[in-house]
């Protein structure tokens, strides 16, 4: 790995995010994501419903036939392929206080 980029995200209710994968547009063979690693933190007690991480069956994935939903844990690292295709379920809730949102920081390793 040549190098890692790295995001911090906040999602209230309501927030969510698409199928996709990780591969930035503009890499073919260089600067491509290989490994994504999500790292997650939040209040306790919870405040949130929802904000699964759910992880696609694609080809290259032998054994995962349908969707997994990974509920985010307290104080916990998922790490993936960066062309895994996944997406963030809506969080739910209430009235979420900013304090009490779902909390990721997203680190992508660059061949
Ligand atoms: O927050 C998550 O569980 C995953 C976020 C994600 O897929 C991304 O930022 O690319
Ligand atoms: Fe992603």
């Amino acid at each position: 790995m040549r190098r890692y980029e790295l995001n911090i995200a906040a999602f209230g209710e309501g927030g969510h995010f698409r199928t996709h994968i990780d591969i930035n547009d503009k890499s073919i063979v260089q600067n491509m994501r290989v490994v994504t690693a999500v790292y997650y933190f939040f209040s306790e007690p919870k405040q949130f419903e929802g904000g699964e991480l759910i992880m696609y069956p694609a080809a290259f994935l032998p054994g995962l036939d349908e969707p997994v939903a990974l509920s985010p844990e307290n104080n916990s690292l998922v790490v993936f392929s960066s062309v895994a295709p996944h997406s963030v379920a809506p969080v739910r809730s209430s009235n979420l206080a900013f304090k009490d949102y779902r909390f990721s920081v997203n680190c992508w390793l660059i061949n």
